[in-house]
């Protein structure tokens, strides 16, 4: 009988390994070794290369699931796969919604990032380890309600420093309805879900303290997942308004908006806010519409151009309905700009497909080029679905590729006076080497 860790792995490994394992790859148990533990899903078939127990099997490899709560945890991150990440709860309690857990590499601005409307369906690991310790503010926030299912977070949240901060972010998260777990290992984490894929998981932190870890482990797993799923009809605004609000500087806060030279309807997935504010600076008077607007409801403001926001969830679902609309608009021969998810709706509508990454976006230094001119910029970014190139039609050009995964960031069709990118040149949060883009804009407007 197998013992150490080295014996099982060269069971494991031996010559017919292969015909008795259908999961486990000698590969797969060397991370394990290094990490020091085996991911839970595997365990059934550990068990049933080796002969051994589940008892015999946590002597010399560490179990990554607890079943039982160790000692001063209030809240658990429960994996559909059955892995259990034990800690402090923060925010609001939960008795666990299910979500896609995600991981997002920014080291600052995560008030902005926990208010991105695209993050809805989605549980946010930040890689960064302090994350709370500016508090949180009434101006830092890209809509007024968190659309994020939580946040998972190493260090345990500080006191907040900072002249701008208005109170701690375990109380904001706690008013937003956002729970959150400390304590975890996040880089454990962060190389799972970049390894494995973004897993189904939920965030447990009852007012009881009780947990049923089996029944959490079933939501997690039973949940269906992003693909599919329209979730731009659920956070965008329900009724058309104008948007007057612009940039924000240190010596005045934010600005109004006065005398715009060109009219242009936003078409509202999930807008972030920053967007509207840009577009308003560039010299925009700014009408957002529902996701659901129809080209008539559109083109009846008479714009001069029309942007297609960011948003959450699967842009082949939401594209069911937005293509009529913008293609309406491309039909009118408006100037049409758009960004992430309206990157992607305008793919669709020009012919094209989109796929779900096996690593999302998202964080704010992710290097983009521009293939005209071999530029790069360094840009904010959040999404987990891309454009397929090898679908887009002849006409549609790409213009951009991540330097990290060389898949697509930006297309353009000059016949149809469109462009859009898959990343963020509003920011926030995030440098704004893209910014140019709005001006860009503009200028087609002006053409
Ligand atoms: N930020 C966005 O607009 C995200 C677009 C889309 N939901 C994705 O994940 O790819």
């Amino acid at each position: 009988m197998p013992k150490t860790t080295d014996e099982i792995i060269d069971l494991l490994g031996g010559a017919d390994a292969a015909a008795r394992l259908t999961q486990v790859s000698t590969e797969a148990v060397r991370k394990w070794r290094s990490a020091g533990a085996i991911p839970a899903r595997h365990w059934p078939a550990v068990i049933a290369a080796t002969g051994l127990s589940l008892a015999d099997l946590s002597g010399d490899i560490a179990m990554e699931s607890e079943t039982t709560k160790p000692e001063g945890a209030t809240a658990a991150l429960v994996l559909g796969d059955g892995r259990v990440f034990w800690g402090r709860g923060f925010g609001a309690h939960s008795t666990g919604e299910p979500a896609e857990l995600c991981f997002s590499t920014g080291m600052t601005g995560y008030q902005e990032t926990l208010t991105d409307p695209s993050f809805a369906g989605q549980i946010i690991t930040f890689t960064f380890p302090h994350i709370g310790n500016v508090g949180a503010n009434p101006e830092d926030i890209e809509a007024n309600t968190s659309f994020a299912r939580g946040l998972v977070i190493n260090r345990d949240i500080t006191r907040p420093s900072n002249w701008r901060a208005a109170e701690g972010l375990a109380a904001w998260c706690r008013r937003m309805g956002l729970p959150g777990i400390a304590g975890v290992d996040t880089r454990a984490l962060t190389r799972t879900i970049r390894d494995d894929g973004p897993p189904n998981a939920l965030i447990a932190y009852p007012e009881d303290g009780r947990f049923d870890i089996p029944a959490l482990v079933e939501r997690a797993r039973a949940w269906p997942g992003l693909e599919g799923m329209d979730l731009a009809r659920e956070v965008s605004c329900t009724q058309s308004y104008e948007w007057t609000e612009t940039l924000w500087d240190r010596a005045h806060g934010f600005g109004r908006q006065n005398a715009p030279k060109f009219t242009v309807v936003a078409v509202d997935y999930g807008a972030k806010r920053n967007i509207l504010r840009n577009l308003a600076s560039a010299g925009c008077r700014v009408i957002v519409v529902p996701a659901t607007a129809s080209a008539e409801d559109i083109l009846r403001h008479q714009p001069d151009g029309v942007f297609l926001s960011n948003g959450p969830g699967d842009p082949a679902a939401t594209a069911e309905y937005a293509v009529a609309a913008i293609r309406g608009v491309l039909d009118a021969g408006k100037p049409l700009f758009g960004i992430c998810l309206g990157h992607q709706l305008l793919a669709h509508t020009l012919g094209a497909k989109t796929y779900k990454l096996a690593r999302g976006h998202r964080g704010a230094n992710q290097p983009v080029q521009e293939l005209a001119t071999g530029k790069v910029e360094i840009t904010s970014q959040n999404h987990g679905f891309a454009v397929d190139e090898a679908s887009l039609p002849d006409g549609v050009t790409v213009t951009h590729r991540s330097l990290f995964d060389g898949s697509n960031e930006g297309i353009a069709c000059p016949a149809k006076n469109c462009f859009s990118v898959q990343y963020h040149p509003e920011a926030s949060p995030g440098p704004s080497d893209a910014n140019h883009l709005f001006r860009r804009f503009v200028a087609m407007m002006e053409g």
